[in-house]
């Protein structure tokens, strides 16, 4: 997993700030079913002793078919805004997100891809060293649910097994309602599980739990960050033996880097 550090910069807007681990969606395919930081990271933050994490970003990508609603997805989050018309995404975009999560600055660098097949090389190409990859499907179209397997076998292959949080948005609950809404959800749920990605449905169009999304895998990556900024210092940490001899445990960041989420059902 890799990170890169980034300058510091002005203090975040006022919905930014996660002070309570934000909730999931649906218990049957959640991520990590605490409803509190982990103890460690509780007293990591309050002691500020969270190492470099507040001066890193950690990078999300977004995947799916064209049309899904993916562009749409980001700019009602990052801009508050939604457009009807809809316009290609051309190889690939991105957007900054800074945040404050228990008082610590944290920010997500969110990639948009293009769904359209012949942007895809270009875009496959920005999927390496992603924290996060999110798997967005059309509600109303089960054909792009399908389809989700393959976007995350792609985007899996060009990171190190198990270094990612996954997650799978159904877009445009606007559209549906009833049966047919909990129909569609009930297999994405499915479908979830056998990923072991986190679930999620949103509506770009009314901003529903757009912001919530967004505020569970700022606060996961961010936990994930700071644990194993932790683990890193403490395995660095000169130790005495039994002679004279003071021995080095660790491994090279490089392996530290590639280690799975500590949360239960990601990648
Ligand atoms: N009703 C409704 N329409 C939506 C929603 N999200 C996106 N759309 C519409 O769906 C169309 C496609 O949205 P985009 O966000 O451009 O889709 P995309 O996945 O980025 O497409 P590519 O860039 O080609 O991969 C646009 O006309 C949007 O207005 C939603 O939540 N509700
Ligand atoms: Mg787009």
């Amino acid at each position: 997993m890799r990170s890169s550090v980034m300058p510091l910069g002005p203090t975040v807007s006022q919905d930014r700030v996660i002070t309570s681990f934000p909730k999931w969606y649906t218990p049957a395919a959640c991520l990590q079913l605490r409803e509190h930081f982990h103890g460690q990271v509780s007293a990591a933050c309050q002691h500020r002793n969270t190492g470099t994490v507040g001066l890193k970003l950690s990078k999300v990508v977004v995947v799916g078919d064209l049309y899904v609603g993916k562009t749409s997805l980001i700019h009602r989050f990052c801009k508050n805004v939604f457009d009807r018309d809809y316009k290609a995404t051309i190889g690939v975009d991105f957007e900054m997100e800074r945040f404050e999560v228990a008082g610590i600055p944290f920010s997500l660098q969110i990639w948009d891809t293009a769904g359209q097949e012949k942007f895809k090389c270009i875009a496959s190409a920005y999927y390496r060293g992603a924290q996060v990859i999110i798997t967005a499907f059309d509600l109303t179209d089960m054909q792009t649910l399908e389809h989700t397997r393959q976007w995350l076998e792609d985007a899996l292959r060009e990171n190190e097994p198990g270094a990612c949080f996954l997650f799978l948005v159904g877009t445009k609950k606007d559209l549906l309602s009833g049966a047919a809404c909990k129909q569609a959800e009930a297999e994405a749920v499915r479908l979830a599980n056998e990923m072991q990605a986190e679930y999620w449905s949103v509506s770009a169009k009314t901003g529903e739990n757009v912001k919530a999304f967004f505020s569970r895998v700022a606060a996961l990556a961010f936990e994930h960050s700071v644990l194993q900024d932790l683990e890193r210092r403490s395995s660095a940490r000169p130790q005495v033996g039994d002679g004279d001899i003071i021995r080095m445990e660790g491994h090279p960041p490089e392996t530290q880097d590639s280690k799975r989420p500590s949360s239960p059902g990601c990648c």
